[in-house]
């Protein structure tokens, strides 16, 4: 199933009451009443669930759920359910898929479901010697990996290849060279972890009959820098226009936040952040293992040495253009996946997308998010925009009753302070009458 965004079915959502927009998504997106409500949390996961699912339950934990709009990628309209406690990302995310769907969309793509799997060696002798008795084993040491995962071999995925590497000791030259057995294993559908884990568990033993070595550690990679996603997008400069400033001088301050990024760890961190608020969002709301995204693309950022930004920005014949390139790690059956209904109703709402399908998406958003972020950067600063969106939870902070939440959060605003104490004071003026009260959902924030 997919949604039909050139008739713009979500433009203004964001403008609707709560009612509204759960209505407007279940008949535009052909949601029943349950997976509706599984969606909203009305119906979510549940203490006996919760249960199931990790130690010591005592129950469930909730967090926001919204929905990131107007995104294209491949020729494809998508609605992502996005959970994340920071205001303004999901805006952020709309506002830039929106700026890009104008543009004609993302182009994005994403590698098998490759991963590597870590068998180390210790104590095996001469390292040559052991490095050859491990390659010449390679077609049996891939069929017993494979025997341990039938059904995925039978999917045409399974253990692919291996490679043995020989890495200094961290001592310093006196101590034994590490050794390491790389598997290479398709997970096709699956994130990998547990198929992978359990493949190196089975094959280690015949390892150390082979070489006469011990092994320690057997254990994927989070570095899955062979399952990685790519994403561009080309922006004609005329279409950045904004803040009455002409378009070539906000795409001049998107390209100096690149190479701002580029030349320095510290931006390079925090550039990566906004990268990761629309990444970990739909992560979370499509029930995969964020902490296992984080790592990847943290790694990834600093593969050479250096830590750097995971997507870059260039101007090029009067376009803008962004590129964005990480490891993601993405299942699609398994886990969570099973349990979670919300987890259920956002893989509905997405029209079903296999693996590599969800990792163009995310690595989109990604891009997305960071368009927004360093457009507003680069010219009239975050706070404009985020601060706005924030001034709403710092208004719930300061215990602003519902009704009254858009005008204080608005009076937050226009006095330049997003703070709680003045949220108080606000809510004490208005309580005394002393400020006029302003209907939420009647304008812009
Ligand atoms: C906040 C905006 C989008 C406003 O921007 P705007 O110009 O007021 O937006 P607009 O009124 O032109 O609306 C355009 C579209 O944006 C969306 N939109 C617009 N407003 C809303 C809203 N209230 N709720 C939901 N969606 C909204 C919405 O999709 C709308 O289209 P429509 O659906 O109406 O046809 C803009 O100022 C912006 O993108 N700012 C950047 C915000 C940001 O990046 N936040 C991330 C958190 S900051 C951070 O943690 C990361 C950082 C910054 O440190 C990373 C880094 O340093 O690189
Ligand atoms: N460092 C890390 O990142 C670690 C992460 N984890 C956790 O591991 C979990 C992910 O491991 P993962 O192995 O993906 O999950 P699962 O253990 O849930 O395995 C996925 C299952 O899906 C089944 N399956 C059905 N259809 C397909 C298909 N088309 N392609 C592939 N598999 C299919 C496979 O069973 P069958 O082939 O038998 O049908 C497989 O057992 C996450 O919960 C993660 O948090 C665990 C340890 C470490």
């Amino acid at each position: 199933m997919g949604i039909d965004i050139s008739r713009s079915i979500f433009s203004g959502f964001h403008r609707l009451s709560l009612e509204e927009r759960c209505a407007r998504v279940a008949a535009e997106l052909g949601l029943s009443d349950a997976e509706l409500a599984a969606l909203t949390g009305e119906e979510g996961l549940g203490a006996e669930k919760a249960y199931s699912m990790v130690e010591n339950a005592l129950g469930y934990f909730s967090l926001p759920l919204g929905l990131g709009l107007h995104l294209r990628v491949n020729g494809r309209a998508y609605v992502a359910p996005m959970v994340i406690e920071e205001a303004s990302v999901i805006a952020a995310v709309s506002f830039a898929a929106k700026l890009v769907g104008s543009a004609g969309g993302f182009i994005a793509e994403a590698e098998p479901s490759l991963m590597v799997g870590q068998i180390q060696l210790t104590r095996y002798g001469d390292p040559a010697w052991a490095q050859e008795h491990i390659l010449a084993a390679r077609s049996e040491l891939l069929d017993l990996a494979n025997a341990l995962q039938p059904q995925l071999v039978r999917r045409g995925g399974g253990a692919k290849d291996l490679e043995v590497r020989l890495l200094d000791a961290p001592e310093g030259p006196q101590g034994e060279p590490l050794l390491v057995v790389h598997f290479l294993i398709d997970t096709q559908e699956a994130m990998g972890a547990n198929l992978i884990n359990t493949m190196m568990e089975g094959v280690a033993p015949r390892i150390e009959e082979l070489t006469g070595g011990r092994v320690f550690l057997r254990i994927l990679s989070n570095l899955a820098d062979r399952r990685l996603a790519r994403s561009r997008c080309v922006i004609p400069e005329e279409l950045l226009s904004d803040y009455g400033m002409p378009g070539a001088d906000i795409a001049e301050g998107i390209v100096q936040a690149s190479r701002f990024a580029q030349a320095d760890p510290y931006r390079a961190a925090t550039h990566n952040k906004g990268i990761m608020n629309g990444i970990d969002a739909i992560a979370l709301a499509t029930g995969q293992d964020w902490r296992a995204i984080e790592a990847g693309a943290h790694a990834y950022a600093a593969r050479t040495g250096r830590y750097g930004p995971l997507s870059t920005w260039k101007r090029e014949d009067g376009n803008l253009v962004g590129e964005i390139e990480l490891p993601l790690a993405l299942g699609t059956v398994g886990g969570p996946l099973l349990v979670h209904p919300g987890v259920k109703a956002a893989f509905k709402v997405l029209g079903q997308p296999g693996a590599r399908e969800l990792a163009c998406l995310f690595a989109s958003v990604g891009l997305a998010q960071n368009l927004a972020a360093v457009r507003a950067l680069g010219s009239v600063g975050i706070q404009k925009g985020h601060m706005a969106l924030h001034a709403r939870s710092v208004a719930v902070s300061a215990g602003t009753p519902p009704e009254w939440v858009e005008t204080v959060a608005a009076r937050l605003v226009q006095q330049g302070e997003v703070k709680v104490d003045r949220a108080r004071r606000v809510l004490g003026e208005l309580k005394g009458g002393v400020l006029p009260f302003v209907s939420p959902h009647n304008e812009d924030t």
